[in-house]
């Protein structure tokens, strides 16, 4: 029966599982906030009797219609992902009758890498960082398979699925690179998380598989500092330059061969400048 064109034609929002209604999308509490919007737990329960699974739903920000667009385009960027390192896509909600939309996704319970390296720092061997660095890794091989630039690759971007699973997420500010370049040129930076910034990216806008490598190598800094926030790279760049040129003190100081130092107790291999020069 389920197949027969009748049953489809009365029911197309239940055979469309990417399809959440407003009426069965019960909120719980807040998650976060990421690029365009707030992230919220919520449980999608149509039979009303709180057996529904959790989701993670990501609102767009209210009355800023410029990045409906945007948002639009981080909706069909991670529906198109299928990668254990990436953080799945569910579906959509649509609400104002399709004047707004909230993008719907897996809820990973232990919320991002920061927060867990915090609070969970203790337990977390060396071992187990090496682990989430290379699923970070295998997750930025596929994006670049798709020829995807993340642009905003940062611990507070990468989410704990369990004590042995990471995933990438936020995918607010990816581009996808044209097919006759290298590199992405942003025309309207917006707020950028210039600590995470190459040096191409903070002199030329520029943005590539170079930048996202770059970017990795400030998340590694973070992993083997523990997130901890006296050597958060705003806080370890920040005190060397003020002021409102800071992006351009920055750039001065890389060119000058200035780099995040290395954190206490990283293993050498790691926090060599080598391992993440010869990947650019
Ligand atoms: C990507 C970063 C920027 C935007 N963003 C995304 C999320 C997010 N969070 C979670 N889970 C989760 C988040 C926080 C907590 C905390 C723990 C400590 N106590 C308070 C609650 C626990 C679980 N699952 C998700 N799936 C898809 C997105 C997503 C959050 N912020």
């Amino acid at each position: 029966v389920t197949q027969s064109p009748v049953w489809r034609a009365l029911s197309p929002a239940q055979h469309d599982q990417t399809l959440f209604e407003e009426r069965h999308l019960r909120y719980i509490s807040p998650l976060g906030k990421g690029n365009f919007g707030s992230v919220e737990l919520c449980r999608y329960d149509p039979l009303g009797d709180n057996t529904g699974e959790l989701v993670a739903v990501k609102k767009l920000q209210p009355n800023k219609q410029s990045t409906l667009k945007d948002f639009q385009k981080e909706v069909n960027t991670l529906s198109v992902m299928h990668c254990d390192y990436i953080v799945k896509y569910r579906g959509v909600c649509y609400s104002m009758g399709r004047l707004s939309m909230s993008l719907v996704m897996e809820y990973l319970p232990y919320g991002s890498l920061i927060g867990y390296l915090e609070s969970n720092g203790h337990k977390v061997n060396t071992r187990r960082l090496i682990l989430f660095a290379s699923q970070i890794c295998k997750g930025m091989e596929y994006l670049q398979t798709l020829r995807y630039v993340h642009r905003d690759l940062a611990a507070r971007n990468i989410l704990v699925a369990s004590e042995s699973l990471v995933k990438i997420a936020d995918f607010g500010l990816t581009k996808i690179i044209p097919s006759d370049k290298e590199y992405y040129r942003v025309t309207q930076p917006g707020e950028s998380p210039i600590f995470w910034y190459a040096p191409e990216s903070l002199n030329e806008s520029k943005f590539s598989h170079k930048s996202d490598v770059w970017s990795f190598g400030v998340v590694l800094h973070e992993l083997f500092s523990y997130c901890d926030m006296s050597s958060n790279p705003k806080r370890e760049i920040g005190h060397i330059v003020q002021g409102p040129s800071i992006s351009m003190h920055l750039a001065n100081i890389l060119k000058n061969n200035w780099r995040l130092p290395a954190p206490p107790k990283c293993p050498p291999k790691v926090c060599s400048q080598y391992l993440v020069q010869l990947y650019r």
